[in-house]
């Protein structure tokens, strides 16, 4: 099998569940990491941007371990890489830093052998790493997706997203894992919320389809993860209860938190509002955070043509969108 010189990716952060699709649902957000990847004589790193602090420069690192399993699966052997990467996800916050992470590994190492792989078992693999297919669905594909995974295979539908669908997300300043946010969750839920669940999560896809953004607030509740998660997210109980007030078409916990997203309408010119009523909210609760302004990202991982040559860094400079 021939390895490219160069494989280079595109891939999009991702928000999780929308309230009430835990697990199931996943919207590409236009807030992006690159990576390239190259065969190398003896690995190294290179890792730019505030975001990439902390992160392991050795073998240990997430993109090199998938990059491995690439080539296992493939039959193939690159065991020495040289791997960049530039980030603007942050980590740890609930906009699926590590499924952008391992989506951008996934096909990056499957670019640089000649792609064998095709999406469909990538987005297996994915899963199977993350352990739930809904933010990986949405990095890989783009778009608003709805996911199902059997612990082996996973499928998706993808949704267009309406043209005037912004979204807004307010990042607290602490970090809380996906893992610690799901050990809160209990084991076994009543069949009263798993019928509001399945309601609530089938109202949303159905709206989010036909453009009814009149039902986005109710659809977006939820019971199954985020009354448990509310006591590690101030100021979270208050925003999801009150932020349609302030301009939201609906508000969520992004993923495992600790962001909280808010849908927008671009035609509703009431941002300055939303955006003073989120910053507020938590800053009472004594928790410093940031806005970002974002819109749902139609596409999903990018695979850059092996002709672009501009160094990588100079390449990312002209697509930075934050
Ligand atoms: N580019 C990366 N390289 C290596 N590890 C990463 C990278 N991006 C994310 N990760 C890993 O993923 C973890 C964050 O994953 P998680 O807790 O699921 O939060 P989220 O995916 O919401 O940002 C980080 O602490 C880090 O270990
Ligand atoms: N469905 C998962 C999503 C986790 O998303 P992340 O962006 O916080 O990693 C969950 O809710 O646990």
């Amino acid at each position: 099998m021939t390895v490219l010189k160069t494989a280079r990716v595109r891939v999009p952060a991702s928000t999780a569940n929308l309230g009430p699709g835990f697990d199931t649902l996943g919207m590409a957000l236009s807030l992006y990491a690159w990576i390239e990847m190259k065969e190398a004589e003896q690995t190294a790193f290179h890792l730019y941007g505030n975001e990439m602090n902390g992160v392991p420069q050795d073998k240990t690192n997430l993109i090199f371990k998938v990059a491995q399993m690439v080539f296992r699966e493939a039959g193939v052997s690159v065991p020495e890489l040289d791997i960049s990467m530039y980030s603007d996800i942050p980590l740890t916050r609930g906009l699926g830093s590590s499924a952008s992470a391992i989506v951008g590994a996934l096909v990056a190492a499957n670019t640089l052998i000649g792609s064998p792989l095709p999406d469909s078992k990538l987005f297996d693999m994915a899963s199977a790493i993350e352990k739930h297919p809904d933010n990986v669905g949405a990095s890989l594909f783009g778009g608003i997706i709805t996911a199902m995974w059997d612990g082996e295979n996973a499928r998706h539908l993808r949704l267009e997203p309406d043209a005037n669908l912004e979204v807004m997300v307010v990042i607290p300043d602490f970090q809380l894992s996906t893992s610690k946010a799901r050990e809160v969750l209990p084991a076994h839920v009543s069949l009263k919320d798993a019928v509001y669940n399945i309601s609530h999560a089938s109202m949303l896809v159905a709206a989010l389809a036909s453009g009814r953004t009149d039902l986005i607030a109710e659809a977006m509740r939820d019971q199954l993860h985020q009354p448990y998660r509310a006591a590690l997210v101030p100021g979270m109980t208050e925003i999801l209860q009150d932020a349609h007030h302030y301009g939201a078409l609906g508000v969520a916990l992004s993923g495992a938190g600790p962001t909280l997203l808010a849908l927008t309408d671009q035609r509703v010119n009431r941002k300055a509002e939303l955006e003073q009523y989120l910053t507020d909210t938590m800053n009472k609760e004594g928790i410093t955070a940031s806005v970002l302004k974002l819109r749902p990202e139609s596409e999903g991982v990018k695979v850059y043509t092996e002709g672009n040559t501009l160094p990588f860094m100079d390449m990312i400079k002209g697509e930075l969108t934050i």
